[in-house]
């Protein structure tokens, strides 16, 4: 018997990401491969003309599972009773423009995305924000959608969490399935913080393999951190195809569970957990079972890593401050 179809709406449709992310939810990749899908596309007006030929693309896959297109400038058409949300749409920053121009102009498009999803997604919906800067367009779309629970609401550390796998599986010789207990805290920025203090391999210590605490937090850290600059510059554009498996990874994991191992996920925070204050969207680590995720908690915090913490959190209170002013 075929199943309903789920409802999926990706915003920046047109873009680099979607050019990737769009075929693999095609094809199955997050609710698995009996399950059809209505693929609900929003861009601007000015990318209908790109969004037309990205859908012909579509149509010339023939991909069993696709039951209908929909391609829309309206955030309320693209976001009608949404299962799940990609909302990969955003301004990137131009030249001269300072980074609070680049949170205020972002603040503005997550507030009217906010109202849409407040207005037409299902209630259950799940949400992942990857457009920059991930974490604190989240948070303005949470602010705007007061009648959607927040705790739906989730921003993309995925990536990070991917490049600290396998930037750690290649230095110390082990494979990426191997690596259990990972965690990126924080920003999806340069201060994001990939904590190892937890990370086990085959029963051993990632730490202990490596024994090297320096490469760790002189070159590990920095490297995760600036991976994206490193991709920008040596590709002439930012990440794409690897944003977009991480963003498949992120909502498949959610979905479908994760069998107990640690996964970053961007959270809302309610000020219980880890000495992080509430409201804020903060990459924390979770497992994932039966729909929903849920945080790890009784992670022992050494000073060294209260202090990487901090140092993220505090740049996310600054970003709440230039987007929504508080
Ligand atoms: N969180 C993460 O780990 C990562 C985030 N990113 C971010 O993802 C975003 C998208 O990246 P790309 O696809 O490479 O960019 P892109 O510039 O190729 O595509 C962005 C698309 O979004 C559309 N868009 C702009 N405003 C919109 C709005 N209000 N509603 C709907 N669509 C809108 C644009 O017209 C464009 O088609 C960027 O902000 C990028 O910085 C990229 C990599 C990783
Ligand atoms: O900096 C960017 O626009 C791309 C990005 O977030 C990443 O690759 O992590």
């Amino acid at each position: 018997m075929t199943l309903p179809a789920k409802r999926i709406a990706i915003t920046g449709a047109a873009g680099q990401i979607c050019y990737s992310l769009l075929f693999r939810i095609a094809k199955g990749d997050v609710y698995g491969p009996d399950q059809p899908v209505i693929l609900q596309l929003l861009d601007i007006p000015q990318a209908m003309g790109a969004l037309k030929g990205v859908l012909m693309e579509l149509e010339d896959c023939a991909f069993p599972l696709v039951e209908e297109i929909i391609a829309t400038d309206d955030p309320v058409e693209a976001f009608k009773d949404a299962d799940a949300l990609f909302l990969v749409g955003s301004r990137p920053r131009s030249k001269g423009m300072e980074r609070a121009d680049l949170l205020a102009v972002n603040a503005e498009i997550f507030k009217v995305q906010g109202k849409a999803l407040n207005d037409a997604a299902k209630r259950d919906a799940k949400v992942i924000v990857v457009g920059n800067p991930a974490n604190t367009n989240a948070l303005t779309l949470a602010e705007h959608a007061p009648d959607f629970p927040r705790e739906n609401i989730t921003a993309m550390l995925r990536l990070d969490h991917n490049r600290f796998l396998s930037q750690m599986a290649a230095k110390a010789g082990i494979a990426v399935r191997d690596i259990e207990k990972a965690v990126v805290w924080g920003n999806h920025s340069p201060t994001m913080f990939p904590d190892w203090s937890n990370t086990v391999a085959n029963g051993k210590k990632v730490a202990d393999i490596v024994d090297d605490e320096t490469w760790y937090r002189d070159t590990l850290i920095p490297t995760v951190g600036k991976r994206g600059a490193a991709i920008i510059e040596a590709r002439g554009a930012s990440s794409a195809a690897s944003a977009a498996s991480a963003a498949i990874d992120h909502m498949h994991d959610w979905i479908n569970g994760t069998d107990g191992k640690w996964v970053s996920m961007g959270i809302p925070t309610d000020g219980t957990a880890y000495g992080i204050p509430e409201g804020l969207i903060c990459g924390m680590p979770v497992t994932c079972e039966g729909g929903k995720y849920k945080l790890v908690e009784g992670i022992e915090i050494d000073d060294y890593a209260r202090k990487m913490i901090d140092l993220s959190v505090e740049e996310l209170k600054e970003e709440r401050q230039a987007a929504l002013g508080k």
